[in-house]
């Protein structure tokens, strides 16, 4: 038997349609009815599109407003007791409470009370950021099934089969955190199966068959502890007598393969995009009446699935004797944008390779009707063979087009010379003519590049997109932000400038679309995080630079101070990573290819007297792979992109760049190893913990731990910063220190950037001027 879902679908919108609710309701112009409503017809919508394109199942529960795992925080009762919540608040209020953070003022002692929101991480390797459950030993779990069970009778009114998605235990406590020094939350199992039990069988009591346990860390390394919890845990599971299909997906199970396909479930679902090498072990060690849901076609990339190789991969398990396999995209569709079909920015050359989740949708169906034939021992025919010998040609198509290849770019690679990722000497002697050149004050005060994208401009760059205004005075209106953001920075006494980014869409996006190789859709949104999207551009063929990027307005930023202005770009691994990125050469040979169109624009850059060159790496860590094993490879591979986009430059030219959203100490040599002059990095959410790594590992180079967190509108403490600096300076050789912010200032406001910009120069100054008291009295005592 052959059966098609999916482990979920973008919820964002066709047309972003949540982002706008919500934030509409945030703004206070909509009422939680009105958003519920949103949100309803959205759900609706999307189920409807399952059905259409002929799923078995639809699948319930992969809806959130915010962030599924936030949903879960809910669900089972533990929002974290920090955020004292009143009887009184609304769920709906305390969810965006937890999420958002929140603060009130108590007018009767004019102090503002602030609650931080839940930390925000990503996703296992995707650049998708979930709400961090926070544990302690007094975590309670208690089942909070109403607005499960409400969009379970939502869907029931369409009247299908109905699959409902969880997050599985051993997942969510393993991608929480625990708020207590010496308490694992791993000791929370014992309390949150039961709790889990008891929404299985409510679940059960509303006449729903299957269920879909997410438990991705089974591609993990994952610690024994866990690992050997599988078992009893859905042993434990079991009695709710729900059939339960266990989900993994991102990342191979190999190590721990054999017992996943023993695990007391009805059926496996396997990741055969990533983890196509588990797919021979489960055909041997799945039991032959569970369900094998094989995960064919790519939830993270967006090309037409080859469906004969998937074909292939159906026919073999049939072959090994299983009975019901289920077919599905290989994770959650949640990282792909709704639909390519009628996009009209897309190259049209390459439109028809794409694929998005609607799209991905009708593969399935297609895969299905094949696979079924196949079964009958017959061949496709009439309108579905013509379908399917259509859909194969596209994609073969594709692997031959010209549009593939540039063999200049391919001739540069492969002579590039072996010292191309070198600079001219080591960290040492740089830093010392780069001291004499831009003579700095101790503590250097910089920004990370962006300034607030204020409504102002989005507008300006949407009427510019539309034609409504020419070029000239798109520009105008981009450089009179600039020079604003210029002054501001003179005037309150910053060190070392940033022009803004106000001419940039996204760090990544703007570059997509400059550079050959690349192509850039109208309206391929993925969520981010909340009401946050990017639009990943799509990268297809041999990168390359046709002109300069960015050095008109790097000049033109520099002209307007006398101070450094940093030139500012996007490194090739985050590029690499926040793209859609050919599946049909190594990832690592396409980092090359845009490291050297980076190269080409750093060069440019120097030539054109710009001084210091940051080059941001935010998803360098992120591009990590999920298995220890394959690290070295990519860290190999990663560093020297990096080195090869930022080596061309003379000692005197200053390389920066910027991380952020990680856990750095696992990957210091390898952070090392990219030898840029300065890296910005984010840790005022830490408290300075993650700068410890750098300071044990002896980091040689300079480093600007971030001070403040850019996440909120908080304006902070001079005395926050003045601490955080001291705590920075008793692990980094204070000589090596600078300030700045976690991030780019992008989703802030002018207001409370101006403020907090302001606040962290004065707090550098007290500690300039601690710095030269000592120096006197040390003076004095010699
Ligand atoms: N690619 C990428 N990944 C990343 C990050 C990042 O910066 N880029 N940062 C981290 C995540 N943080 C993020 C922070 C902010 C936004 C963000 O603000 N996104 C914007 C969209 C940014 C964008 O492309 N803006 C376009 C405008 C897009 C738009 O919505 N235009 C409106 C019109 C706007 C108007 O009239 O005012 C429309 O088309 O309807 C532009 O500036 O040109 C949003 O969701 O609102 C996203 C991620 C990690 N991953
Ligand atoms: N230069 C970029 C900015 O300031 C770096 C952001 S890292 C996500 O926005
Ligand atoms: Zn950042």
């Amino acid at each position: 038997m052959i059966k098609t879902h999916t482990l979920g679908f973008p919820r964002i919108g066709e047309n972003r349609e949540l982002k706008f609710a919500l934030e509409s309701h945030w703004r206070g112009e909509t009422t939680e009815e009105e958003l519920r409503a949103t949100a309803h017809e959205l759900r609706l919508k999307h189920w409807q599109a399952q059905i259409d394109s002929g799923l078995d199942f639809i699948t319930v529960g992969d809806f959130a407003f915010y962030d599924q795992m936030a949903d879960h925080i809910q669900l089972l009762g533990c929002e974290p007791a920090r955020f004292e919540f009143k009887a009184e608040q609304s769920k709906l209020q305390r969810y965006f409470t937890m999420v958002r953070g929140k603060s009130t003022e108590n007018h009767s002692c004019a102090h503002v009370h602030e609650t931080w929101a839940l930390e925000m991480t990503k996703w296992f390797d995707t650049n998708y950021h979930y709400m961090v459950p926070e544990f302690t030993s007094s975590t309670v779990f208690k089942a909070h099934t109403a607005s499960l069970v409400e969009q379970i009778e939502q869907a029931k009114t369409l009247n299908h089969p109905i699959k409902v998605s969880l997050i599985g235990p051993l997942t969510f406590l393993y991608q929480g955190k625990s708020k207590q020094t010496g308490f694992e939350q791993f000791d929370l199992l014992e309390k949150l199966l039961p709790v889990y039990g008891q929404i299985l069988a409510e679940l059960k009591a509303h006449g729903i068959e299957w269920v879909q346990l997410d438990e991705p860390v089974l591609g993990l390394d994952l610690p024994g502890n866990y690992l050997a919890a599988f078992e009893r845990s859905y042993l434990q599971l079991k009695s709710s007598s729900i059939k339960i299909l266990l989900a993994t997906y991102f990342s191979t199970t190999q190590g721990h393969t054999s017992p996943v396909c023993k695990l007391p479930v009805d059926g496996l679902h396997i990741d055969c995009v990533r983890a196509e090498e588990d797919l021979p072990l489960v055909l041997d060690w799945l039991p032959n009446y569970k369900v094998l849901s094989l995960g064919l076609i790519d939830g993270r990339n967006i090309w037409k699935t080859d469906l004969e190789a998937a074909l292939n991969k159906i026919s073999k398990t049939f072959d090994a004797g299983k009975g019901e396999v289920w077919l599905a995209p290989s994770c959650s569709l949640l990282h792909v944008p709704y639909r390519f079909n009628n996009d009209t920015t897309v190259n049209p050359q390459v439109l028809p390779w794409l694929a998005g989740a609607i799209e991905k949708l009708e593969e399935l169906e297609l895969l299905k009707q094949a696979a079924k034939t196949q079964l009958q021992g017959k061949t496709l025919t009439g309108a579905l063979a013509t379908l399917w010998n259509e859909h194969q040609t596209t994609v073969k198509q594709r692997t031959q087009s010209p549009l593939l290849n540039n063999a200049e770019v391919k001739a540069r690679l492969a002579a590039l010379a072996p010292t191309a990722d070198q600079r001219g000497s080591e960290f040492a002697i740089r830093q010392q003519v780069q001291r004499e050149r831009f003579k700095l004050p101790a503590f250097p005060t910089t920004t990370i590049g962006s300034f607030p994208q204020t409504k102002n401009i989005r507008n300006l760059r949407a009427r510019f997109k539309k034609n409504e205004i020419d070029e000239t005075t798109y520009w105008q209106h981009i450089s009179q932000e600039i020079r604003q953001a210029i002054e501001f920075q003179e005037r309150i006494g910053l060190d070392v400038l940033v022009h803004g980014e106000a001419e940039r869409n996204d760090m990544v996006e703007y570059f997509g679309e400059q550079l050959e190789g690349f192509t850039f859709s109208a309206n391929g949104w993925v969520q981010s995080y909340g009401s946050r999207c990017v639009k990943p551009p799509i990268l297809f063929g041999d990168v390359s630079r046709p002109k300069a990027m960015t050095v008109d307005v790097a000049r033109f930023a520099q002209s307007l101070s006398e101070k450094p202005v940093k030139g500012m770009l996007t490194g090739p691994v985050t590029i690499l990573q926040w793209s859609f990125v050919r599946n049909d050469q190594a990832r690592a040979t396409t980092a090359l290819q845009i490291a050297l169109a980076i190269r080409d624009e750093v060069a440019e850059l120097e030539a054109a007297g710009i001084g210091m060159i940051q080059i941001d790496e935010p998803a360098y860590r992120e591009g990590l792979p999920l298995r220890k094993a394959r690290w070295d490879e990519y860290l190999n591979w990663a560093s020297k992109a990096f080195r090869i986009s930022a080596s061309p430059v003379r000692n005197d030219t200053q390389i920066h760049t910027h991380m952020c959203y990680s856990e750095f100490n696992d990957i210091l040599p390898a952070i090392a190893a990219m030898d840029a002059d300065v890296i910005t990095i984010e840790t005022s959410r830490s408290d300075m913990e993650l700068l410890r790594g750098f300071g044990e590992f002896h980091y040689p180079n300079e480093i600007g731990p971030g001070v403040y967190d850019i996440h909120s509108p908080r304006v902070p403490g001079q005395d926050e910063i003045v601490r955080l600096i001291r705590k920075a300076a008793q692990v980094i050789p204070p000589e090596n220190l600078w300030v700045n912010p976690d991030c780019g200032l992008k989703t802030r406001g002018w207001e409370e950037t101006e403020a907090a910009l302001a606040v962290m120069v004065k707090a550098t100054q007290v500690l300039r001027d601690e710095l030269q008291a000592e120096n006197r009295s040390e003076k004095t005592a010699a």
